[in-house]
This record gives structure tokens, C-alpha cells and sequence, in this order.
């Protein structure tokens, strides 16, 4: 265990840190963040005995630092200095070799199979051994990171203090680096402290992150505690959006420009949309912020084309999403940018309203096949496939909407969909009960964020009334004209 205690510190009378406290357990990894000059490899020189403290005290396994003879510290903690350009003519293997000093009694007199062990193993983990005779000054930089890291490995301390490991390392071997150092930190139960520049990389790896500002403790907690919109602001003078890592339980950054975004000015009409037998089409002039359930591009993005494409019913592929991605580039999109639904509904029929209210409008398209109506509260029936029937609901807003803005849209339109199902008295011919939709329905909501803001979407909002007005509208005239079509 390693323990800070009111740790201040720094060169000559001046402190750079003040007053730190915490403490890393064993097999933990501590993330040290921090702007330029904010004092992070001055904490850590104070930790590792580089530089005395002014005051305060930091503690290996219950004993202080000055405790320790050097060699016997050196057993306990190895240290990964700040990378800087010094021109070595060592070798890989002499460069690794030297982490293993605090094991030897005379110089290189008693290498030992262990040290030998070691060495290989440590060049093997940071996939160098095939570079073992190289001098390291005809290395890359990023080569010889991988180089000091195994040295510091080799030594096999059970603490490991890292400046910048991840410095001069493209992604796949920063990856591989927090990847094995983070392994070790578990298998071998090693405590672990490492600066970093990437909030993203540290948030996935570290149990923990301490913020440095100005040399004093700004946050420290698990990497959800620290990494907040507030506080990064606040620490590094920037905006920053936070969200989630999509398979870890981590917060993630997006640097916010400070340039805004060049938007091309549009308003988006029913009349900018085009109906052929094949598909509706609208292509817009800029990208709309989209969420949306479809089958190429679901999820949330930014998109210029919006297609709902007609496919027979017989329409059976094993790759739908190649089969259709193939379908957009050959029909001269790019898949890329184009956001696609299927419908075995004729899309001839589409029900197309233009809605205007205070402070912005929408437009809202919606091909509706009420064949495979279903009550989503009866659906204990696997296999109910009858006939046609997909209701695919568009909803493109003239506006700004906020991300709760978003879900309310689809949950107002989710209900006005419903609503339409009640009204036109479509059954559910599994359970002879009014059916809530269909089983394949998808719906998209997409908005040019320019204009007026839109906060909320719910069924009392200025935009989801609307909402929810047009599409019970459109969703039940859709309806209808399934049931009856008019010629074309
Ligand atoms: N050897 C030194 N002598 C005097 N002052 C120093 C020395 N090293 C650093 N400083 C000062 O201490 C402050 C903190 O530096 P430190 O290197 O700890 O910051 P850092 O957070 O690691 O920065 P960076 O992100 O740029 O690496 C700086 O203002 C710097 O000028």
C-alpha cells in the first residue's frame, strides 16, 4: 500500500504541490490528471524520493520513504520517468537489464536465471524481444517507451510509479501497454500510479483518479466522481461533453470547438421530400442530429439522407445490414451518412404533414402497414407473422433539441402511434385485442439543431404536443390508406 499524507513539496522554496493526501491500495491503479504544469510530475518525484518533501510524509507498507536504503526502496518501487530525448547507444536488452540493479550484489556479476527471467519476460510483454540487440537510440520514440516500460517491469516491484507511459504510443500499443500493465496490476497485485494527458484512456484504466490544478487536490475518486463536465471546465479552461464508454462503466470526453459549427440554413418542408414505388427520400442540405431505430446508422448520429426503402415481402437475405448498405451505395449515397429503414409497405402511400408552431415546426413522414398489428401486453406468441405490417414514423424537426428532447420525442410519437392503432380499431389477430403497433416498427427523429430550443418533447411541450398531434394524424391516415389504397 502506498500512502500520501499531506505531501507539499517542489524546488527550492517555492511549493509546486500542496498538501496531498490519499492513499492506493495494492492491485489498484491511480490516475494522476492534470493540466500543463499543474504539478503532476512534481508529485510524483516527491512519491518516488527523487525530491524531499517540505513537508508531509509518503508511506510503502506502513514505512516513510527515508526509511528505505536505496536499493531496498528500489525492490519495492520502480519508477517510469518522463520521456525526454537522450541518446543512449545502450541495447534493448542492456537498456531492460538495468531494471534488474536492485537485484544484483556487484554489477552484473551475479545475473542470476531469475534476472534472465525477468528481462525476457518483461521484453516479451512489451513485444521488444525482436529488437533485443538494437541500440535504442535507433529506435522510435514510441519503441523506446515500450523499452523503459520493461525496464521498470524487470525491476518487479510491487509499485509502479509511471509518468505519461502511453507518451509517443499510437492507439494499438497504448492499448497493448494499459492492457499488460493493468493485467499485472491484478495478477501480481501491483499498486500502480501513472500521469496521463488522455482523460479517456485514464478513466478506462484507472480504479481511480486524482486531478491536479494548480498543485492542489482539485478530485479524487472513482473515474465517475471526477470526470464531469464542471470540473474538467473548471480545471483545464475547457468545455468538454461527457458520456459513456459503450462497454465499459467508465465516462468518456468530447472536446467541445471553440469554433462553432458551419451550418448551412435550411428549413425542412414535406415538399423536400421525393416518393418513387421504391423508397421516400430526403436529402438534406447539412447533417441533422438523428436518433433512430433503423437498420443502417441506428443509434444516434449525423446524417444527410433519410431512406425508407420498399422491399418485397417475400424479401429474405441472411445480411440484411450488408444487403442494404449495398443497396444505398449502389443507388449513389453513401452509407456512411444515410440512415435506412425497410417497409414491405407500399411507400406510394406515405402520409407526409407539415407542422409550424411557435418557435419552430416539424415535418413528419409515416408509412404505416397494419397487417401484423400486436398487442404489446398479450405478446406471448412466438412466430406471428401474417401478413404486411411495419409502421415506419419519421419526425424531422426545425430546431434545437436537447438529448432529453430526443427520447421524449419517441416516446410522444411511441404514443400517438398507439393512439392511431386505437383509433382505427386495428386487431391484434393473435389475441383478438386492439393492437398497441407492430412488431417491426422503427422510428427516427432528426433535427437540424438551429433555431429554437426545445428542451423537452413530452406530451405538454410545445414541441411534443405537436408532436403527438401529427403523428396520431398522419399514423391513422397512414392506416387508412393501407387498408384503402389510392391508385397512384
Ligand atoms: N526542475 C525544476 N525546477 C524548478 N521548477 C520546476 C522544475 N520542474 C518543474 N518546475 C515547475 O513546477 C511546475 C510544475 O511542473 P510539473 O512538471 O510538475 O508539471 P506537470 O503537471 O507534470 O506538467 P506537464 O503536464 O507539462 O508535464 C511548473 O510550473 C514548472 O515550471
Amino acid at each position: 500500500m502506498l500512502k500520501v499524507d499531506h505531501l507539499s513539496g517542489g524546488y527550492g522554496e517555492k511549493n509546486i504541490v500542496n498538501n496531498a493526501t490519499f492513499t492506493v491500495n495494492k492491485g489498484k491503479m491511480l490516475g494522476i490528471l492534470g493540466p500543463n504544469g499543474s504539478g503532476k510530475s512534481t508529485l510524483m518525484k516527491l512519491m518516488s524520493g527523487i525530491l524531499q518533501p517540505a513537508s508531509g510524509t509518503v508511506e510503502i507498507d506502513g514505512k516513510e520513504l527515508w526509511q528505505y536504503a536505496t536499493k531496498e526502496l528500489a525492490k519495492k518501487m520502480a519508477v517510469l520517468p518522463q520521456l525526454h530525448a537522450h541518446a543512449f547507444s545502450h541495447t534493448v536488452r542492456e537498456t531492460v537489464s538495468l531494471g534488474r540493479y536492485p537485484h544484483q550484489r556487484g554489477w552484473f556479476s551475479s545475473w542470476s536465471t531469475e534476472d534472465e527471467a525477468a528481462v525476457v519476460e518483461a521484453m516479451e510483454m512489451m513485444d521488444i524481444s525482436r529488437y533485443e540487440h538494437t541500440a535504442i537510440d535507433h529506435m522510435s520514440g514510441g519503441e523506446q517507451q515500450r523499452v523503459f516500460v520493461a525496464q521498470a517491469l524487470a525491476q518487479n516491484a510491487s509499485i509502479l510509479l509511471l509518468d505519461e507511459p502511453t507518451n509517443h504510443l499510437d492507439i494499438n500499443h497504448q492499448k497493448e501497454l494499459l492492457d499488460t500493465i493493468k493485467r499485472q496490476a491484478i495478477e501480481r497485485d501491483l499498486t500502480i500510479v501513472s500521469i496521463f494527458h488522455d482523460i479517456n484512456l485514464a478513466s478506462m484504466y484507472c480504479d481511480h483518479l486524482l486531478l491536479l490544478d494548480q498543485g492542489g487536490i482539485a478530485a479524487i475518486g472513482e473515474p465517475h466522481e471526477v470526470v464531469k463536465e464542471k470540473e474538467i471546465r473548471e480545471v483545464y479552461g475547457t468545455r468538454v461533453a461527457t458520456h459513456p464508454h459503450p462497454e465499459l462503466p467508465k465516462p468518456q470526453i468530447t472536446l467541445m470547438p471553440g469554433v462553432d459549427r458551419q451550418a448551412v440554413e435550411q428549413k425542412i418542408t414535406k415538399e423536400d421530400f421525393s416518393v418513387s414505388s421504391e423508397m421516400v427520400l430526403y436529402r438534406s442540405a447539412a447533417p441533422l442530429k438523428t436518433v433512430s431505430s433503423a437498420v443502417i446508422n441506428a443509434g444516434s448520429g449525423w446524417f444527410t439522407t433519410f431512406m425508407n426503402r420498399r422491399v418485397d415481402e417475400n424479401y429474405r437475405v441472411s445480411d440484411t445490414v450488408e444487403e442494404l448498405t449495398f443497396y444505398i451505395e449502389g443507388k449513389g449515397f453513401k452509407s456512411t451518412d444515410t440512415v435506412a429503414m425497410m417497409t414491405a409497405v407500399d411507400v406510394g402511400q406515405v402520409v407526409l404533414e407539415n407542422c409550424e408552431f411557435e418557435g419552430g415546426s416539424i415535418v413528419v413522414a409515416v408509412t404505416a402497414g397494419a397487417g401484423n398489428g400486436t398487442d404489446v401486453s398479450m405478446t406471448h406468441l412466438k412466430e406471428r407473422r401474417k401478413k404486411v405490417g411495419t409502421v415506419n414514423t419519421w419526425i424531422f424537426v426545425n430546431g434545437t433539441l436537447a438529448e432529453e428532447a430526443f427520447l421524449q420525442a419517441m416516446m410522444t410519437a411511441t404514443e400517438a402511434k398507439t393512439k392511431a392503432f386505437q383509433e382505427e380499431k386495428v386487431i391484434d389477430p393473435f389475441t383478438g385485442t386492439i393492437a398497441t403497433g407492430t412488431p417491426t416498427d422503427s422510428l427516427l427523429v432528426a433535427a437540424t439543431q438551429q433555431g429554437g430550443n426545445f428542451q423537452y418533447a413530452g406530451p405538454i411541450s410545445e414541441l411534443g404536443r405537436h408532436i403527438g398531434k401529427t403523428v396520431f394524424k398522419a399514423t391513422t391516415e397512414a392506416i387508412r390508406r393501407y387498408r384503402n389504397p389510392a391508385p397512384h
